[in-house]
């Protein structure tokens, strides 16, 4: 079994309880092979955020069934689940949310030491990161001292740092001006290629879904 990420069968419904239930998703499958980078296109109010959401492991379906790295994760206590998010998942979002009081590098390298990483090793891993993103001359810049491309780029070796299996972005170029998002985003395509990640990637964009190995179309439950 080669996926790295598994769902099956999974549904989601908001306020089952209610008087006016919200089926998000119904019976969805959906796998992400290793190595293999997974564009999802969705129209809005489809369901993309609560699906990264339940493969990210940050909420539970009502239905179905999760495996990350072949481990179901299903029914897994809270601590167990959170375990396996910081050490298998890289998350990118369309803001970057770097810590603004810190450096570049510093905010590669503190998530790496929150995960018991030595110092040494992190230091090495955010100056290898940087330089693969063309930023080694921004290390002790702060966020605030860079563009929105530099910023997300950061954001980018932040979510590699802790070298996870997969690699889950929504919109991960989605608050750039259209030439920097396609820049930035054949960043993140070298990146993730380079480093032989697997990845889902959620994105509006029509071009960039097509520049990955499959793309999912999410249909309204
Ligand atoms: N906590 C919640 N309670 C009730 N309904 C919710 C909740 N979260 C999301 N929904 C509803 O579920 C549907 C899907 O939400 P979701 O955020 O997954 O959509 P999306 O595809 O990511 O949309 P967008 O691309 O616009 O961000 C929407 O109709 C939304 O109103």
């Amino acid at each position: 079994m080669n996926d790295v990420l598994r769902l099956e069968g999974v549904g989601k419904t908001y306020a089952a309880d209610g008087p006016s239930p919200v089926t998000v998703l119904a019976g969805l499958d959906l796998s992400v092979a290793r190595g293999e980078v997974v564009a999802l296109v969705a129209p809005s109010g489809a369901g993309k955020s609560t699906l990264l959401h339940i493969a990210g492991l940050l909420d539970t379906p009502d239905t179905g069934r999760v495996f990350l790295g072949g481990r179901d994760m299903t029914g897994l206590p809270d601590r167990a689940r959170t375990e396996a998010r910081r050490r298998e998942l890289g998350f990118v979002y369309q803001f970057h949310h770097l810590l603004p009081e810190f450096s570049a590098a510093e905010n590669i390298v503190l998530p790496q030491l929150a995960d018991g990483v030595s110092p040494r090793v992190a230091q090495t891993r955010a100056t290898d990161l940087l330089g693969r993103v063309g930023l080694s001359h921004r290390a002790d810049h702060r966020p605030a001292q860079m563009s929105g491309g530099e910023q997300q780029r950061v954001a980018f070796c932040r979510a590699l740092a802790n070298q996870p299996a997969l690699l889950l972005a929504d919109e991960p170029t989605g608050n750039l001006d259209p030439e920097t998002s396609d820049k930035v985003f054949d960043v993140l395509m070298t990146l993730v290629r380079e480093t032989g990640l697997s990845a889902l990637i959620a994105t509006h964009n029509h071009a960039l879904a097509a520049r990955m190995d499959r793309v999912v179309r999410l249909t309204a439950a």
